[in-house]
């Protein structure tokens, strides 16, 4: 039955065309916004904004922001704006604005803007996730769990698993096919976390098809279907995804991790299990609400808080800790190798360290030794800066904010995206950017350098609350690689070395390569 005219498929064709037009108007109309504003955007196109090469695939995140930084720098704007399809968002350039936005004036810009729902997506409960008081009140109780007292006392679990990490290459070394370390590190990586997060032996080095590692991976692997989810995050009102029950964690993925937490927290609640990790620490906020032996978190009354994590928050806060942990620490490595690999000089200089410093420690890989390799932070540093895990990072204008030194007002609910990987290549601040130099983190290069144009930690309160273990973790893998072996870059490696331009976090396309020689 015909409703327009007087054949179904003109009002078919009808229908369309008005959806079309109606869309491509709807669109044009979202392109002013920037312009309204006052604040300079790149020329947008329908349907992608200024995301073209991002949708397309042409471009990796941080890399499309890395361009939007360095044209707009170049024409001697401070800021930008940005379109992902028709959604606004606002990318500072200025350093002196971005301190602004995440440290001084932090209270405009508390969330990441992350989407959760608690109930429909149990593990979204996290840390990374929450806003406003809920986030504050869980980051004051967190905090404790991440002290150097507690590095320390997890210091053993990160040295045990490097020894599975010296047998693995052992095994797989002086061959001429090469080792995938992306691959390695982060079954080291998975290892690692799942060890002092979850309390359990993974031993994913052992079994590249441990449950943990198959898991692990399939939670961190972006299909086709999570990034359409991604885009549904940034694009569609928040109201409407609790409406249609969004759920952004796979089912199995969500089955998998509840049921470790669960299985953990009953076995070591009925047979008063101790063991120096996370899980301990998750476990006392969950049945007192503070970690033991730290000061009693107080509220601006002076009474303490007692306010304990349900199983379903503890949950959610080890799956945190193990996804923001395990691919940001193994990704840095796998990097680190590879500068290595193609730098033979800056590779026998940190071999050089290591071995001094470890003959001052009997030999033996601890805490103290590991503190006092200082190229080897220099090396940490360098690469961080250079591939940065997550090249850009978000915030949430969650109230009305004027941009200082302008009459620009980002309204309440607009996304900004910080470019960190344009801040990192920057040559204003990093001289040939391109070049890898551990020198740049001198203290007096650090010293000569604007605050907030190094930021693979982020920055202000909501700084990465496991920089420290990411830092330790990651210390210990390259020392036992340099200590161990020679490396080189093998010919399966792609050269240059590319951005994966599907991976939300920093990854080499590819993989990476290496030739892994024993030293006597
Ligand atoms: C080299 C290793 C790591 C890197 C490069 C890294 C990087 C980051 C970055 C860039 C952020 C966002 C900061 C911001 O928005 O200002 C972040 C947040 C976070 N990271 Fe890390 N991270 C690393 C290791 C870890 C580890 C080992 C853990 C846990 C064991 C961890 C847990 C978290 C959590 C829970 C947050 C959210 C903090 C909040 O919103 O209050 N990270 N990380």
């Amino acid at each position: 039955m015909a409703i327009v005219t007087a054949c179904l498929c003109y009002d078919i064709i009808a229908i369309i065309v008005t959806l079309v037009i109606g869309g491509i108007a709807y669109m044009k109309w979202k392109f002013t916004y920037w312009e309204k504003m006052g604040v300079p955007t790149l020329t947008p196109t329908i349907p992608f904004g200024t995301a073209k090469d991002l949708m397309l695939g042409r471009l990796s995140f941080g890399e499309q922001f890395r361009e939007v930084y360095r044209i707009m720098k170049e024409k001697g704007h401070q800021h930008a704006g940005f379109y992902i399809g028709p959604s606004p968002g606002y990318v500072p350039i200025d350093p002196e604005i971005i301190k602004h936005i995440m440290q001084t004036d932090f209270q405009h810009f508390n969330s990441h803007g992350g989407f959760l729902d608690e109930e429909t997506d149990p593990l979204s409960g996290h840390l990374f996730n929450l806003e406003d008081v809920k986030w504050r009140n869980l980051r004051v109780k967190l905090t404790p769990t991440f002290t150097s007292g507690k590095m320390k006392m997890m210091f053993q679990t990160i040295a045990i698993i490097s020894d599975n990490l010296k047998k693995l290459i052992d095994d797989s070394a002086d061959n001429d096919l090469g080792i995938d370390i992306r691959d390695i590190l982060s079954r080291f990586g998975t290892d690692v976390i799942g060890s002092v997060a979850f309390g359990l032996e993974c031993d994913s080095l052992k079994d590249p098809d441990a449950p943990f590692r198959t898991f692990g991976k399939k939670a961190s692997e972006m299909d086709f279907w999570d990034t359409i989810k991604i885009f549904m995050q940034v694009i569609l009102p928040h109201w409407f995804l609790h409406a249609i029950k969004h759920k952004f964690t796979k089912r199995d993925v969500e089955e998998f991790f509840m049921k470790v937490v669960r299985n953990t927290v009953e076995y070591r609640e009925k047979n008063n299990y101790y063991r120096k990790d996370f899980m301990h620490l998750l476990l006392q906020l969950k049945n007192r609400g503070t970690v033991a032996d730290d000061e009693q978190i107080k509220d601006e009354t002076g009474e303490s808080k007692e306010v304990a994590l349900t199983m379903n928050q503890l949950a959610a806060q080890a799956y945190v800790f193990f996804m923001a942990g395990y691919e940001t620490s193994s990704t840095t490595v796998t990097f680190a190798l590879y500068e290595l690999a193609v730098n033979s000089d800056i590779q026998s200089k940190l071999r050089e360290e290591v071995n001094s410093v470890l003959a001052r420690h009997d030999n033996k890989m601890t805490y103290e030794a590991v503190m006092e390799m200082t190229f080897m932070e220099k090396v940490l540093f360098e690469t961080l800066r250079k591939y940065p895990p997550l090249p850009i990072l978000t915030r949430l204008c969650t109230k009305d904010y004027i941009i200082p030194g302008t009459d620009v007002q980002l309204n309440k609910g607009v996304g900004v995206m910080i470019p960190v990987l344009g801040l990192h290549s920057d040559p204003e601040y990093y001289p040939n950017p391109d070049i890898f130099d551990p020198e740049r983190f001198s203290e007096e290069n650090k010293q000569s350098r604007p605050s907030f144009t190094w930021l693979p930690f982020g920055d202000g309160p909501r700084i990465c609350i496991g920089m420290r273990f990411g830092i330790l973790q990651s210390k210990v893998a390259l020392a036992t690689f340099v200590k161990n072996y020679d490396i080189k870059l093998n010919k399966r490696t792609l050269s240059p070395l590319q951005f994966d331009k599907r991976a939300f976090v920093s990854r080499a396309a590819g993989g990476v390569w290496l030739d892994v020689t024993k030293l006597t």
